[in-house]
């Protein structure tokens, strides 16, 4: 394998978009060869149109997936060319007095402003060596070298060709089905969508003050912080606000901060190289590529581990990040929307949320009310959930709903919120046998009822927060003997993380080398 070889294949697999690689590519091939121009082009002969899928120029490079009408008789000479590539893959020169090449000055300037604007003639000269990109044996399409100039490509170019056009082309072929599968996702998530109503019930309702809040930010790249209980319709408004953004046609890709362990969340993130570590088979693309264009929800925000916030915070500060075990830094073209069912706020005070992410975070804070706090939204709701568990379980009939069955609904405090609502009306869906549903029986049982506790004050305040906690703090390590973390420790009692608890006796001067007093 010859070191072009290997370059070249390290470059164009680089990214998955294929005009980044392009231009990596672009910027080493034109150290060892003249070069102007690179161009992954494709051609649709029942349309005899050209689709210039990639480029790449000293500007940059860029996507275009753009389809140019070409003359016929330019027309008949790729033909020739490309039956010609199908038997045998040497790379062809053009000079600049080939015709090919005059129509292809004429594309150029169609695809690069730039080149339109430079003075007169001087593109008007331009030689290309060109290969066919192939996968498994079939035309995918061609790599087009350019250079502005008369008679500047030769044998020894058509070798760099050879040594690289293979690489060229499974990159292609990837690229091609890595669209393929992002067309695909979107249209899932919208047939998703559909059947599960795509709709924000209470908008008009209880979620009317949300709702214009969600019209006000959609339209800015700003970051969102959704508060509310679990279940309260969170990651809808996520996709609320994605809907009405100008990234709505972008994917809205969604991490769930508490469900992935710790060692692996860097490379959730940003993705990783393939032997980055131990396990790392295959490179990876991250949650952060993969929202390129689109918006990236972070679920559970409050679970990101510490060292993972710290690495959160430096990409939203730069914009920038790399792959775990990868060296080419990456733009990050997404907008963050996060949410979370903790007390950040407590949560920075107490030293397991950093406070300048929570402060890059807090731009546009949007509260979701509890469903006990807008109960009007609940008649709405049982009948779209009704609607579309029925679709779902494909019941032939639609139930209706017993006499008093709605207002055992709005009596009740729902501590899981939609989600409980939601899940309440299936189970009644399973249980009716065609008739009417009541709620009632189901909802028989002690609910973990929020808010609902009085609180009674018998005693007058004796001491300040401080003197509280740090007496809170000396009885659990007396009760845990003098542990501090693992299971059954002081933190474990007191629901802190070990290195909290620690920061909390430094403050308040309790040490363990001796008995510890309660008092
Ligand atoms: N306003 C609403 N209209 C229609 N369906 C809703 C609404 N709010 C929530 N739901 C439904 O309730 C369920 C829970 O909603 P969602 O997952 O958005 O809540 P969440 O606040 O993100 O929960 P968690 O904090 O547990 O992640 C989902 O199936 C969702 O479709």
């Amino acid at each position: 394998m010859s070191d072009r070889f290997r370059e070249v294949a390290r470059r164009i697999f680089s990214s998955l978009d294929l005009e980044s690689a392009l231009f990596d590519a672009y910027a080493y091939l034109k150290g060892i060869m003249p070069l102007d121009g690179a161009f992954i082009t494709s051609y649709d002969h029942g349309q005899k149109k050209a689709r210039v899928i990639a480029l790449a120029c000293a500007e940059g490079g860029v996507g275009l997936d753009e389809m140019i009408s070409i003359s016929d008789g330019t027309w008949e000479m790729m033909g020739v060319w490309h039956e010609e590539s199908r038997q045998n893959p040497t790379p062809w020169i053009r000079d600049h007095t080939h015709p090919i090449n005059k129509e292809f000055i004429r594309l150029v300037k169609h695809w690069l402003p730039s080149v339109r604007t430079r003075p007169e003639g001087s593109q008007n000269l331009c030689c290309t060596i060109s290969c066919a990109l192939k996968s498994q044996g079939e035309i995918m399409g061609n790599l087009i070298l350019a250079a502005a100039g008369e008679s500047l490509y030769n044998d020894s170019h058509v070798e760099v060709m050879k040594d690289i056009c293979e690489p060229f082309g499974m990159a292609l072929a990837n690229a091609m089905r890595f669209k393929d599968l992002v067309r695909d996702h979107q249209a899932l998530q919208r047939d998703t969508r559909q059947m599960t109503g795509d709709v924000m019930i209470g908008a008009h309702g209880g979620l009317s003050k949300v709702r214009r809040l969600i019209e006000q930010v959609a339209p800015t790249e700003s970051p969102v912080l959704l508060l509310g209980e679990t279940g309260t319709g969170k990651e809808v408004v996520a996709g609320e606000i994605h809907k009405l953004s100008p990234r709505c046609k972008g994917p809205l890709i969604r991490l769930n901060c508490g469900a992935i362990p710790e060692s692996l969340m860097d490379s959730e993130l940003f993705g990783h190289q393939k032997g980055a570590f131990t396990g790392a088979f295959e490179t990876s693309v991250g949650r952060f590529e993969r929202a390129s264009g689109g918006t990236l929800f972070l679920d559970e925000i409050g679970e990101l581990p510490m060292a993972a916030q710290v690495k959160l915070l430096r990409v939203l500060q730069s914009g920038e990040f790399e792959r775990v075990g990868g060296t080419r830094v990456m733009q990050a073209d997404v907008r963050i929307i996060a949410a979370t069912h903790r007390n950040l706020e407590a949560m920075v005070a107490e030293g397991t949320f950093r406070s300048d992410l929570w402060f890059r975070l807090h731009v546009f804070p949007l509260s979701i009310p509890p469903l006990r706090k807008r109960t009007e939204d609940i008649p709405a709701m049982v009948d779209h959930f009704i609607l579309h568990k029925t679709r779902e379980m494909n019941l032939s009939y639609r139930p209706c709903l017993a006499e008093g069955a709605l207002a055992a609904l709005m009596d009740y405090p729902w501590p899981g919120n939609v989600r409980e609502l939601q899940n309440l009306v299936e189970r009644a869906l399973i249980l009716s046998g065609g008739r009417p549903l009541r709620f009632e029986t189901l909802l028989d049982r002690p609910a973990p009822r929020a808010e609902t506790k009085v609180w009674e004050v018998t005693e007058p305040l004796s001491g300040t927060f401080d003197d509280m906690a740090a007496s809170w703090i000396r009885k659990a390590l007396v009760l845990s003997h003098g542990k501090v973390s693992g299971p059954n420790g002081a933190a474990d009692r007191l629901g802190l993380h070990p290195n909290t608890l620690r920061s909390k006796m430094k403050k308040y001067g309790i040490r363990l080398h001796r008995r510890v007093n309660v008092n």
